[in-house]
């Protein structure tokens, strides 16, 4: 059996726009793992107002773990593995879940001569599309939308739960007329709204081609009758964190899940989640909770492995102003897969500071 050994590092990085919770600075712990040659990167990295962890609890939790790891020989299949993680990981928060796993996954695939996504998959995907997340304060930047529309993205999402029902239609409607009637149009109420609001809205944009309305209520338990009674397609977010045991088939009618592994339990969680929807016909959209280029590459790794021809929600990492590894992922409307999860990659110093080695 190889030895394990990590290094630890906790990130501070500047935004170029807020975090949904205001704030400026993306902070998380980033993990590096090597057993033998293989080495995985992971980042543990709570999001403020969303994750039900903090980032000092999930950090005192992550180095609990990191000196508890074991290495499983490099022969045994995804199942084996999958199930021997699962249970050392069990009881342990989204995110320092979906870091560890990370980083376990990467190197167990590289001890077999693989990236993430062809251990995970024997035919991944080569390319996975990517949606623009429009700003929030988007009607005062017109430059921004300008942007995402010369950049030539294919499927944009926009945030509207922060306005009444028939003042977020408008901006829907304004937007349609502005992106023309090719691009895929998703938007996300972020649980803003009561059943009859949701209603409402989802009755004045039923003509625009919405592909499908986030979360719109406010009560989770008045879904189900939403989702009978709208006339546009739902997709579920929140929700797969709230009730993770829950399963698909129980929500019926649904459209789409939105997986963010971070906040949904980790990589094998949100993986099982992707297959159960395959299974059920519903589309499966991966999404990123605001990480680094090391869990965007990680996100965009089970894009491909999934199958997934939905464009993936992974554009918040372009709201980062640096990175915790350089050289930086390029990302694309349409993202080569291969391109972008091959290294080798450096630790970017100036955002890190090391915390504890362990060899
Ligand atoms: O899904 C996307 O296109 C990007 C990610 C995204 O929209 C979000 C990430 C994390 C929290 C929220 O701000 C938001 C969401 O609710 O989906
Ligand atoms: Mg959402």
């Amino acid at each position: 059996m190889p030895e394990t050994s990590w290094r630890l590092f906790r990130f501070a990085l500047p935004l170029r726009i807020s975090l949904p919770s205001g704030a400026r600075v993306r902070q998380g712990w980033l993990i590096q793992i090597q057993q033998a040659e293989a080495v995985g990167w992971g980042e543990v990295a709570p999001l403020p107002g969303f994750s039900r962890e903090t980032l000092d609890e999930a950090g005192r939790i992550l180095q609990d773990r990191l000196f508890r790891l074991t290495s499983f020989p490099p022969e045994i299949t995804w199942a084996e593995w999958a199930e021997a993680v699962e249970q050392s990981l069990e009881s342990v928060p989204a995110s320092v879940r979906w870091g560890v796993e990370l980083a376990l996954a990467q190197c167990q695939a590289a001890r077999r001569g693989k990236r993430l996504d062809t251990w995970l998959a024997p035919d991944p995907l080569p390319m996975v599309s990517i949606n623009a997340l429009i700003p929030i304060d988007w009607r005062e930047h017109p430059e921004r939308l300008q942007a995402i529309r010369a950049a030539g993205y294919q499927a944009v999402k926009v945030k509207v739960g922060q306005h009444a029902p028939k003042e977020a239609a408008q901006d829907v409607r304004l937007l349609r007329n502005l992106l023309g009637p090719e691009v895929e149009l998703r938007v996300d109420a972020n649980r803003a709204w009561s059943l009859r609001e949701a209603l409402t809205f989802a009755e004045a944009i039923a003509d625009r081609n919405v592909a499908y309305l986030e979360e719109p209520l406010r009560d989770p338990a008045e879904l189900h009758d939403f989702v009978r009674r709208s006339p546009v397609p739902v997709a579920l977010d929140e929700t797969l964190a709230e009730q993770p045991d829950v399963p698909l088939h129980c929500w019926e009618g649904v459209a789409a899940v939105v997986l963010k592994p971070a906040l949904i339990g980790g990589l094998l969680r949100a993986w099982q989640r992707a297959r159960e929807a395959n299974a059920l016909g519903m589309t499966v959209v991966w999404s990123a909770a605001f990480e680094t280029g090391v869990g965007t590459r990680g996100l965009l790794a089970l894009a491909a492995a999934s199958h997934s021809k939905a464009a993936a929600g992974l554009d918040p990492y372009h709201w980062l102003a640096d990175d915790v590894v350089y050289p930086r992922l390029a990302l694309h409307p349409a993202t080569r897969v291969a391109d972008a999860l091959t290294g080798p990659w450096r630790l970017n110093a100036a955002v890190l500071e090391e915390v504890n080695e362990h060899a």
